[in-house]
């Protein structure tokens, strides 16, 4: 089966590029349906949900798949997160996965907190150009452990496991 994904950025793509065997990946930019910068958990999973739906409409008999970044609120600071959604045509329910989470800065979630974006912002911390296709924050606050692509690829892997037990079962 091929797969259609929701983005053109270039860590979500490689991340099911990696992980897909089952056909072609296609990459289409597709509406989040949320804001640029989703906030909480509940925001971050529509827009891959979302996604992942639109996708599936662009590319005829394959499955679509959304991955979404986005910061959450904790009585311990400002996290990221970051969910994905998984359609597969004849399953009426898309299956969804979170991945790693980890704790930004203050100087950061600061911004966020008042309506800004991560990208830019990582963007200047960093003075990484388009960090957001390479390591992202997750990789640059982690000290290279694990890029955007990495962890992104631990959700598809989350989702791709999901639909192979829901086939067996
Ligand atoms: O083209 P799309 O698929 O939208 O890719 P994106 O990089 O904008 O990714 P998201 O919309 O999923 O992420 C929401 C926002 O958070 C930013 N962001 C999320 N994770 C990030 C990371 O690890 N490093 C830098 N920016 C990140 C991102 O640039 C957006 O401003
Ligand atoms: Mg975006």
């Amino acid at each position: 089966m091929n797969i259609a994904v929701g983005t053109n950025n270039k860590a979500k793509v490689s991340a099911v590029e990696n992980c897909w065997t089952f056909g072609n990946v296609k990459s289409f930019q597709t509406e989040s349906g949320v804001k640029d910068q989703p906030f909480g958990h509940e925001e971050t999973m529509q827009g891959a949900i979302n996604r992942a739906k639109y996708a599936a409409k662009s590319y005829e008999g394959a499955a679509g798949i959304g991955l979404e970044g986005g910061v959450a609120e904790t009585a311990n600071g400002l996290y990221i997160c970051n969910w994905g959604a998984l359609y597969v045509p004849g399953y009426k329910e898309p299956f969804t996965a979170s991945g790693a989470s980890i704790r930004l800065p203050e100087e950061l979630a600061e911004p966020l907190r008042n309506g800004a974006e991560l990208g830019p912002i990582m963007e200047q911390f960093s003075k990484q150009k388009n960090i957001r296709q390479n390591e992202g924050a997750v990789g640059f606050f982690t000290n290279g452990r694990i890029s955007r692509a990495r962890m992104f690829e631990h959700i598809v892997e989350l989702l791709i496991g999901q639909w192979e037990y829901a086939k067996m079962h």
